[in-house]
């Protein structure tokens, strides 16, 4: 395992500039996880890396060492993609074995066999080792591509939304036992997806992506928290950020420079029925939590409605077209140009 270090990687594919001078620092058994929309710049990122891409500038270092001469079989990293890449005519144990049977790696017969055994049990696919690649689930596949890339010990795992294909359930277990193996192997580890519950639940810190740039990176506390722009506020939390103008709602204490407010839930109090400044226009029973669709008329330019979502206790006695009466309790402020003022 080891360090990687990204510095100013800068990366152009005809008109798109897909990655704008980049820094990344990924301490030795890190997860880090890049966090972005469609066409932010995720994929290229570990390709660069891997070495798939060349960078038009800038410079990548593993474990210290500069790799821009290195070819990807020399880098000494393991890429993990959106779609289980298993060789079909093989058994599981087979696919698990293969990466290991590289005569530079110069393995023993025996030890080949620890380590596919090992890892099969920590991907819980070991019952399943005779079976053909093709007569396995979907989920199942995905974890012998995991556990692919797991048996080899490289510098850096390299995971590109391998969790996507999965249907919810299977995504939720999977991305638990992702982090406890991570944690088991001290592995350093580089993962991309539009996930924010991923990046969220995995993540010993997360790197906000937009066009090509790295907006902010820190721990998901940090970047849930304390957001450094309205780019990086809207990318999460559940609902959205409900962005509002700085003197729609009471309770605030916007400071000089104030263009927009961020509430989230948790900066949103509400009193029903009492000196009411906001009305319920409908409500969406998730089951264990409730989604309040708020409206609230513009003081300044009163046919102009704002809407706002929040969650709410399912028990809380409130209806469509009630009234409330909702403040501020220390949300976020921003400027006109999006930066973060408090
Ligand atoms: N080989 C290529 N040729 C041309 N354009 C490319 C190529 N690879 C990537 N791009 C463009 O570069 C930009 C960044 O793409 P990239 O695949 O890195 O995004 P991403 O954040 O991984 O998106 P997604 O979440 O959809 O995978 C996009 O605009 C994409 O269309």
């Amino acid at each position: 395992m080891a360090d990687v270090v990204l510095r100013k990687l800068n990366k152009r594919f005809g008109d798109t500039q897909a990655l704008s001078d980049l820094d990344l620092s990924i301490r030795d058994g890190e997860f880090v996880v890049l966090l972005g929309p469609t066409g932010a710049g995720k994929t290229t990122t570990l390709r660069l890396i891997a070495g798939l891409e060349r960078p038009d500038s800038g410079r990548i270092e593993i474990g210290g060492r500069d790799v821009a001469a290195e070819a990807p079989a020399e880098r000494d990293v393991a890429f993990v993609f959106q779609q289980y890449s298993l060789y079909p005519h093989m058994t599981v144990y087979e696919n698990l074995a293969f990466p290991l049977k590289a005569p530079v790696r110069k393995l023993s017969a025996m030890e080949i066999d620890r380590r596919v055994r090992e890892v099969a049990r920590m991907v819980r696919i070991d019952h399943k080792l005779e079976n053909r690649s093709t007569r396995l689930s979907g989920g199942e596949m995905q974890r012998v591509a995991i556990g692919r890339a797991l048996v080899r010990r490289p510098a850096i795992y390299l995971m590109d939304e391998p969790l996507s294909s999965l249907d919810a359930k299977l995504r939720a277990e999977l991305r638990l036992e992702l982090k406890r193996i991570q944690k088991e192997l001290g592995s350093t580890l580089l993962y991309v997806t539009h996930d924010q519950v991923e990046a969220m639940t995995m993540a010993d810190r997360i790197g906000i992506v937009a066009e090509g740039r790295l907006m902010q990176v820190g721990t998901p506390r940090e970047i849930y928290g304390n957001p450094a722009n309205l780019h990086v506020a809207a990318r999460l939390g559940q609902p959205h950020i409900n962005l509002l103008p700085a003197d729609l709602l009471p309770g605030g204490r916007p400071p000089a420079g104030t263009k927009t407010v961020g509430a989230r839930t948790e900066h949103l109090d509400i009193i029903v029925g009492k000196d009411a400044n906001a009305e319920i226009d409908w409500i969406e029973h998730l089951g264990d939590q409730n989604h309040l669709h708020i409206r609230v008329a513009d003081p300044k330019q009163p046919a102009r409605d704002h809407k706002l979502v929040t969650l709410a206790d399912p028990y809380l006695a409130i209806a469509p077209g009630d009234r409330i009466s909702l403040t501020l309790r220390d949300p976020l402020y921003f400027d006109a140009s999006g930066q973060r003022l408090s």
